[in-house]
């Protein structure tokens, strides 16, 4: 997936200036074909043009076009080196929208309303750096997390750093911000969802634990790691069995293994079906 880049123009300025510093402040540059297709699917109004390498004729170039031209966005031929300038750390694959900043977050409430035997979460407890925090959108992601649940006042925003580490799923994964994580974490509970929390020391294996239903993870911060209060809400906690000798594992690294027990685990239960979300556009 392809990184949306924020084209704040201060940021640009201090890199010493590009095609993208002519963006109006709430713009942003979605590069590469999963940023845009992402897009076109959530919210085409908010795609303002697309620039498309006239270079690039092959099949998936085509579809895009058609899809583009379907839903009515104004398409305008770029060269590579324009499309570079426009996105200059992310690759562009050929195309690059130019769209209005989405807030990607979700209520609360409209959350619990969408549980279904299907819904995974990630529920990240004060992970405050930026690039984990982006890290741990990716993996989300990528194993089909419904959203990630963070408390509004202990979490990483989604800087550039963070929209640049999520690789693109800044885009698809949706954000919960709750005033309080304990409680939410009771609301999930009462509504059918199994939560569990995980912790280096403890016993049980994430491996021996059913997640063919609705169930969310809870991870914690380098450091802390899990507050006590939210060890308690939890149904309970599990241990990613390791056998080396450093104490943890980072948090994203932590959550893309958790995920992918869980997805393994689904795809078992006949739950979801294995491929990449490009592929269902
Ligand atoms: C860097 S670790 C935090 C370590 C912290 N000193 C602690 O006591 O939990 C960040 C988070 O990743 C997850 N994590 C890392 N290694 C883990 C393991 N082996 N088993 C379960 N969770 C782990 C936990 O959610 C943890 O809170």
């Amino acid at each position: 997936m392809r990184q949306e880049g924020r084209n704040d123009k201060r940021a640009n300025r201090a890199k010493g200036g590009s095609e993208s510093e002519k963006l109006e402040a709430g713009t942003v540059v979605l590069a590469g074909f999963h940023a845009v297709a992402a897009r076109l699917q959530l919210d085409p109004a908010s795609i303002e043009l697309v620039y498309v390498d006239p270079e690039r004729r092959d099949k998936r170039m085509r579809e895009m076009r058609e899809k583009l031209f379907a839903a009515g966005v104004r398409v305008m031929n770029a060269d590579a080196r324009r499309l570079t300038g426009l996105s200059p750390d992310v690759p562009h694959q050929g195309i690059c929208a130019l769209a209005k900043e989405r807030e990607n977050t979700l209520d609360f409430a409209d959350l619990l309303d969408d549980i279904s035997p299907k819904t995974l979460l990630l529920i990240l407890d004060g992970v405050t750096d930026p690039r984990n925090f982006g890290a741990c959108l990716r993996a989300a992601d990528a194993a089909g997390v419904q959203a990630v649940i963070v408390p509004r006042d202990r979490s990483a925003r989604m800087t550039p750093a963070a929209a640049k580490a999520a690789a693109g799923a800044a885009e698809t994964v949706p954000v919960v911000q709750v005033t309080n994580l304990a409680s939410a974490i009771m609301e999930l509970r009462d509504n059918g969802v199994t939560v569990v929390g995980t912790a280096g020391e403890t016993q049980k294996s994430i491996y021996d634990i059913d997640q063919a239903k609705a169930f969310a993870w809870v991870l914690g911060a380098e450091g802390e790691g899990l507050r006590q209060l939210t060890r308690r809400r939890c149904d309970e906690l599990a241990a990613i069995p390791m056998v080396g000798s450093v104490e943890s594992l980072n948090v994203s690294v932590a959550s893309g293994i958790c995920l992918f027990e869980s997805l393994r685990q689904r795809i078992a239960a006949g739950i979801v079906t294995p491929g990449k979300a490009e592929d269902r556009l």
